[in-house]
């Protein structure tokens, strides 16, 4: 059988952060072989896959993941040997039962998705069809709006900011294409506003600028500048999403903005700041503007401006079922951050997002801080149409490889390829 799996090896590689991660490679029985690489994040949810790494301080940042390899190439290869690729339900079943925690703690998450990823990439080999067409999913033709991340703060970068992400999303633009030109744009014309300030323009983990700015609220102003500069409409041809990342900056003393100079806030000053926001500058998109045991923030959030922006749940939900349907009960969101990582498998990643879907909520599909080059995300948001994608800013190499990426799976589509202004009322 041309399809079965002979053999599974892995390697251990460095992610964009210098941090041990690994690259898993799958042999089919007829020869060919295929990659996968696994990202890292920074900002973790509590309830996220356990990621196994060594705790060895010698290697590296001591942080090696040699054990998590260890069971790629034992327990994994052994447990999967002569399984077809052709069913991803049935080996993420099986890679499930190999761990047999609920947390993926014992094999690792880290070691499951990287053979999970590489199963879907031979599936695709097999079948002789490009990736994001081999997931079995009908008409992937929907290329995503990209959300870039150009101002970095939070625990992903040394600024002044306390929310990590400030997002410029191309609203306005009318294809792919178009859409990644323009953030490419806006992007330089912001190196040219910090720069004219005399701001640092060293850029964070996600390639975004991380200069020490007065306050959160200036983040805004001069993106709205760069916006300007480059010659687009704030609100109409480029719209900005933001990603607080609230756990980061939550104690139990409340939210404390003090890093930007605001202080300390309760959940329902943090809440007014967001209207007040809201009100100010071109904002489409919240996500965790709470801490992930906020449900509360997240409720409250939702009813009071889900109406006319998209409430996006990350460490909240952690792109797995339970903690959706969840969020989907008691209306605590009404989109999902997707991240294969945080879940596991494929298969997992695949029932969140078909689950937010049935709910009529959106989905954000997301790369990590910590990430390689495998574009496996650009393909994997075309094949289920999820319609939005954050990969960073549109610098450095790890996040150009996604979306330069979906450039490719543009040309390839042709006149069939289909793009959308996801907020579009
Ligand atoms: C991409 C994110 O960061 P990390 O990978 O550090 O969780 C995020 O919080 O959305
Ligand atoms: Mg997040």
């Amino acid at each position: 059988m041309k399809s079965a799996i002979a053999q599974l090896s892995a390697l251990e590689i460095l992610d964009s952060r210098s941090n041990p991660t690994l690259m898993v490679t799958l042999t089919l029985a007829d020869g060919r072989s295929v990659c996968a690489a696994v990202p890292s994040g920074a900002s973790t949810g509590q309830h996220e896959a356990v990621e196994l790494r060594d705790g060895d301080p010698a290697r590296y940042c001591g942080k090696g993941v040699r054990r998590a390899i260890e069971h790629v190439e034992g327990d994994i290869a052994a447990g999967l040997a002569g399984r077809s690729v052709e069913d991803q339900a049935a080996i993420d079943r099986r890679l499930i039962e190999l761990d047999g925690t609920a947390n993926k703690a014992r094999l690792g998450g880290n070691a499951i998705l990287g053979v999970s990823m590489a199963v879907a990439r031979a599936r695709a080999l097999v079948e002789g069809k490009p990736l994001y067409a081999a997931f079995g999913k009908s008409d992937p033709t929907l290329l995503p709006m990209p959300c870039f991340n150009v101002l970095n703060g939070g625990k992903h970068a040394d600024s002044s900011l306390d929310f990590q992400e400030f997002m410029l999303v191309p609203v306005g633009a009318p294809t792919y294409r178009e859409a990644l030109r323009m953030g490419a744009q806006t992007y330089a014309a912001l190196r040219g506003v910090l720069h004219a300030r005399g701001l640092s323009t060293a850029v964070g983990d996600e390639g975004g600028f991380a200069p020490r700015l007065q306050s959160n609220e200036d983040a805004c102003d001069t993106l709205v500048s760069a916006i300007e500069q480059a010659g687009f409409r704030p609100g109409v041809d480029i719209a900005i999403a933001l990603d607080p990342a609230a756990s980061s900056f939550h104690t139990p003393a409340g939210y404390d903005l003090s890093r930007s100079g605001t202080g300390m806030v309760d959940r329902a000053q943090l809440l007014d700041l967001y209207e007040d926001w809201i009100g100010r500058w071109p904002i489409v998109s919240i996500e965790d503007g709470f801490d992930e045991n906020d449900w509360q923030g997240f409720v409250d959030q939702t009813a009071a401006q889900g109406g006319r922006i998209q409430i996006v749940g990350d460490d909240l939900l952690v792109t797995n079922t339970r903690f959706i349907a969840k969020a989907i009960a008691c209306k605590a969101a009404n989109a999902a951050l997707i991240k294969l990582n945080q879940i596991g498998t494929v298969t997992e990643t695949i029932e969140a997002v078909d689950l937010c879907r049935r709910a009529g909520w959106r989905q954000m599909v997301s790369h990590r801080s910590g990430e390689t080059t495998d574009p496996f995300i650009a393909d994997f948001v075309v094949a289920m149409g999820c319609g939005q994608l954050k990969s960073g800013a549109p610098c450095r190499g790890e996040r150009l490889a996604k979306y330069n990426r979906l450039l490719e799976i543009e040309v390839q589509l042709g006149t069939r390829a289909r793009f959308a202004n996801p907020f579009a009322a």
